[in-house]
């Protein structure tokens, strides 16, 4: 469904995303794993429109889409969340949800209509409530909801479990799994280990602005070359030492 082919991004001397290739296939929820500054939220900004690669292309169901505005990919049917939720604090939940059902429904009843619907999926009650008034982990809800309403095929999501505690984790984890079985694929910056491990059936790990590794969960876990990307140089060696003398 995606096709990220070579892409370089540049911000003056720094090379945040070094030419990365992978692609996400359709029905599939896919991880972008790496550790903090690796480029994985720049990678999700080109192939967003948020932002224009310095190289490469990024191409959707086989069309070259590379530069495109984010609400001209929106239409074709790709949405993303953000990692730092803004909801429109002075509207109701069902309202900011609403926002991403204009996209397709022109009437205010027929948006409220859909927003209702995003809602009960993502499991986000009381929709009169002003958005401003709830916690960190309806706020992820009602982020996963605003994307959701605009109908994509393709979801990036951009850390939508951080901040959240291991219980709030578990109960939004099978809401992830929900929408992809609904259809719609998903490619997922995520650090929490747990839910990668339990979500994803593939998983690219970037470093550095590099893609390092790829493959199912239990595959790059166990790759050496990750454990040191996270861990430090020569560490995948300490853990092994540290098992066998252990
Ligand atoms: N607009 C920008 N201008 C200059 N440098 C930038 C810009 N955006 C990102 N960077 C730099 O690019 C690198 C990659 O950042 P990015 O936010 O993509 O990493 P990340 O993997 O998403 O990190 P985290 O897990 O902490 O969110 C960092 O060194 C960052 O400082």
């Amino acid at each position: 469904m995606l096709d990220v082919r070579s892409v370089t991004k540049r911000f003056g001397g720094l090379v945040a995303v070094s030419d990365v290739t992978l692609s996400v296939p359709e029905g599939s929820i896919t991880g972008l794993i790496g550790p903090n500054g690796a480029g994985k939220t720049t990678l999700f900004t080109l192939i967003s429109g948020f932002q224009q690669p310095s190289a490469g292309t990024v191409h959707f169901r086989g069309e070259d889409i590379t530069g495109r505005p984010p609400e001209r990919l929106a239409v074709m049917g790709i949405a993303r969340t953000f990692q730092i939720v803004q909801p429109f604090a002075g509207l109701s939940v069902a309202e900011n949800i609403a926002v991403g059902a204009y996209l397709r429904h022109a009437g205010r009843a027929e948006a409220m209509g859909k927003a209702e619907a995003v809602a009960a999926m993502v499991g986000l009650a009381d929709l009169e409530r002003p958005a401003s008034s709830l916690t960190v982990a309806g706020r992820k809800r009602l982020e996963l909801a605003r994307a959701l309403a605009t109908e994509p095929q393709l979801l990036l999501l951009d850390e939508v479990l951080a901040g959240l505690n291991p219980s709030e984790i578990r109960d939004i984890i099978p809401v992830i799994r929900a929408i992809r079985d609904a259809g719609v694929t998903i490619l997922m910056i995520e650090h929490v280990m747990q839910a990668v491990m339990s979500l994803c059936e593939h998983v690219h790990v970037l470093a550095n602005g590099r893609l390092i590794a790829a493959g199912t969960p239990a595959e790059v876990v166990g790759n050496p070359a990750v454990v040191e990307a996270y861990l430090g140089h020569g560490a995948a060696g300490r853990l092994q030492k540290g098992a066998v003398n252990g």
